[in-house]
């Protein structure tokens, strides 16, 4: 009898030491801080994931923009949004892609998208991304609503204009559109980089935008040491671990088979 209890105590002991080390292990790995990226880094492992891992640039834009949408609608559900709209503004690089996929799902989610794609890129990877939308009964603007027009219909704001590859000053064709963004009493949710910041360095002197929501891609950038925004995510979950290893990205651990994961802004 005083041999089984002892036999009892050992186990349960055995089990709550083991559980321990569990939670230690998770606690210390959560701990390890994600890296962030330069722009010749971020540029690098686009390149990799291109020519060494065969990655399309479709796939990867399929799954940035799902995640991009599913963050979103994490931040802002549907049930909170009522029957306001979300401006997706497209740029007209992979960044302005990612939009353009991110307003297909969240029209699939049940939200109204209305896209803002004012510099098309004629090639048929957006023309396919472009007519999807429309497929979908997602409406195109031909002009930059006026700011009391966005507050009044519009929930959020997507901005999905520039990405790692932005060189600053913004270009006139979007300067209007960044400063509704910076002026606007609509929250902003940026794709990968808050556009007009410098990928590196974060906003600029003269001020920038200020998104609420930042979801970055693949690995956050240098930028986003200085996002100061409610919530900031991590989407695109198709890093290789061979690749995660070799940029030492100590990426934090997706959830489950979540597609997007809130990552703390503790620098
Ligand atoms: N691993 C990855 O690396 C992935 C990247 N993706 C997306 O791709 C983005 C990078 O895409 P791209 O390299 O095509 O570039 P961007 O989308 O960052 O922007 C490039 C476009 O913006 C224009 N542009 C640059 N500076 C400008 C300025 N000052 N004023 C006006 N226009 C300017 C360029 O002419 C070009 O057309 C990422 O940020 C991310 O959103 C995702 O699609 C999927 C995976
Ligand atoms: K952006």
């Amino acid at each position: 009898m005083i041999v089984v209890q002892q036999i009892n105590r050992v186990s349960l002991f055995t089990k709550l030491l083991q559980r321990t080390l569990l939670h230690t292990n998770r606690f210390f790995s959560n701990c390890t801080m994600v890296r962030y990226l330069d722009q010749d880094e971020a540029i690098n492992i686009d390149v990799e994931l291109f020519n060494e891992y065969r990655y399309s640039v479709d796939q990867l834009m399929e799954l940035a923009g799902l995640s991009c949408a599913t963050a979103i609608a994490k931040c802002y559900p549907l049930s909170n949004i009522g029957n306001k709209s979300i401006l997706v503004c497209c740029g007209p690089g992979n960044n302005g892609g990612d939009g353009l996929v991110c307003a297909r799902h969240l029209k699939l989610f049940g939200y109204q998208p209305v896209v803002f794609y004012p510099v098309r890129t004629d090639n048929k990877l957006y023309h396919n991304l472009t007519q999807q939308c429309c497929n979908m009964a997602v409406p195109f603007l031909q002009m930059l609503p006026e700011q009391s027009t966005v507050e009044c219909s519009f929930a959020l704001i997507v901005d999905a204009l520039f990405g790692f590859s932005f060189k600053p000053p913004v270009r006139e064709a979007f300067v209007d559109c960044v400063a509704l963004m910076k002026n606007v009493a609509v929250p902003v949710a940026s794709i990968d980089i808050p556009s007009g910041w410098h990928v590196e360095k974060g906003e600029p002197e003269e001020g920038g935008i200020r998104p609420e929501l930042l979801i970055s891609l693949t690995a956050p950038k240098k930028c986003a040491l200085h996002f100061q925004g409610k919530y900031h995510y991590l989407g695109g979950r198709f890093v290789p671990p061979a690749l995660e290893q070799k940029y030492q990205l100590n990426l934090p651990k997706y959830p489950g088979t979540e597609c997007c994961v809130l990552i703390s802004n503790d620098k």
